[in-house]
C-alpha cells in the first residue's frame, strides 16, 4: 500500500468548481481496483490550500494499472483544469507510527458483554444440559458427561464470544475440545436438536433477544456444531491444535439506537 499526495493551491473564484470536479473525479477513482481510497481537505489556516490523499495498492498499480486504465480519461478530463495549480504529487510509504487515539470513542462491546458476562453464559449451560438430560435424542449422548461439564461450556463459549480466555487457561484449549468429540459420531437430528435445545434455553434464560446479538450468536453455534458433527466421525482428521475461535459481531454491529 502507498499513499499519494497531491497539494493544490487555488484561487477563490475557483474554489467551488475545484471541488465540484474531484466530486465527479472521484466516481472513475472509486471504480478503479487500484485505489483503496480517498479524501479531498481544505486547509483551515490557509483557505485555498487543499491537500488530496490517495491509497492505492502500490505506487506501480497507480502508475501503470490506474493510468492505463479505461477509468483514467474520464478521471482526468475532470481535474485537468488543475493541473497547473499543483504544488506537490509524490508518494508516501507508511511507517510503523499509526494508530486511533481515545476520541475514536470505545469500540464495540464485545459478544460476551452484550451477553451479560460470565454469568450469563453460567445460567444458559445449566438451563441447556437440563433440557438435554430430559430429552430423548441428546440424554444417551451425554449420559456419562462430567459433573462440571456445563461449566466447562460455559466458559468456552464465554471465550469464543471475547470474555476472559480461562477455557485455554484452565481447561486445555482447544485441543482438549477437540478431544471430548473425537469418536463420537454425532449424528445431523442430534447436532439439529443441540442447537434447538441451545436456542431455547437461550431464551429461557434472557439472552438478548435483539436481531444482531442472534444472528452472531447463531452462526457461531452452526459453525461450531457443524465442526463438532465432522470431527466426531470415525476417522475424521481435524486440526490438532489451533486457538479457541474468537466470534464477533459480522456483518452487523449491536445496534444502540
Ligand atoms: C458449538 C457447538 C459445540 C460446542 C461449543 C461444544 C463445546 C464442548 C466443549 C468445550 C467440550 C469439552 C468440555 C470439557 O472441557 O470437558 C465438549 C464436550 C462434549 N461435547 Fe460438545 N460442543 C458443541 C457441540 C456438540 C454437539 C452438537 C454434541 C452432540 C450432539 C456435543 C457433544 C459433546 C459431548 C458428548 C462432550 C463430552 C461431555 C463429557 O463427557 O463431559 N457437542 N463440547
Amino acid at each position: 500500500m502507498i499513499v499519494e499526495y497531491i497539494r493544490y493551491r487555488i484561487a477563490e473564484a475557483d474554489r467551488e468548481e475545484f471541488e465540484a470536479a474531484y466530486a465527479r473525479a472521484a466516481v472513475p477513482l472509486a471504480s478503479s481496483p487500484q485505489c483503496l481510497d480517498y479524501e479531498l481537505s481544505g486547509c483551515v489556516e490557509e483557505p485555498g490550500a487543499y491537500v488530496l490523499r490517495i491509497r492505492w495498492t502500490s505506487a506501480e498499480d497507480h502508475l501503470q494499472g490506474f493510468r492505463g486504465s479505461a477509468a483514467f480519461p474520464a478521471f482526468f478530463a475532470e481535474i485537468r483544469p488543475y493541473v497547473q495549480a499543483i504544488e506537490e504529487m509524490r508518494h508516501y510509504a507508511p511507517t510503523a507510527v499509526a494508530g486511533t487515539g481515545a476520541g475514536a470513542g470505545d469500540p464495540a462491546p464485545s459478544l460476551y458483554e452484550w451477553a451479560g458476562g460470565s454469568d450469563a453464559f453460567e445460567r444458559l449451560t445449566d438451563a441447556f444440559y437440563r433440557k438435554v438430560r430430559a430429552d430423548d435424542l441428546l440424554e444417551p449422548v451425554f449420559r456419562h458427561m462430567d459433573a462440571h461439564h456445563p461449566h466447562y461450556v460455559a466458559l468456552w463459549l464465554a471465550e469464543v464470544f471475547g470474555g476472559p480466555a480461562r477455557y485455554t487457561e484452565e481447561r486445555g484449549g482447544y485441543p482438549h475440545m477437540l478431544g471430548q468429540h473425537r469418536g463420537r459420531a454425532i449424528t445431523e437430528p442430534q447436532r439439529r436438536r443441540w442447537i434447538a435445545l441451545l436456542t431455547d434455553a437461550a431464551d429461557e434464560v434472557g439472552l438478548p433477544g435483539d436481531p444482531e446479538f442472534r444472528a452472531a450468536f447463531t452462526g457461531y453455534i452452526e459453525w461450531g456444531t457443524r465442526l463438532a458433527l465432522a470431527n466426531s466421525q470415525p476417522g475424521a482428521a481435524p486440526f490438532e491444535d489451533a486457538p479457541v475461535p474468537r466470534w464477533g459481531w459480522g456483518v452487523a454491529p449491536p445496534w444502540q439506537g
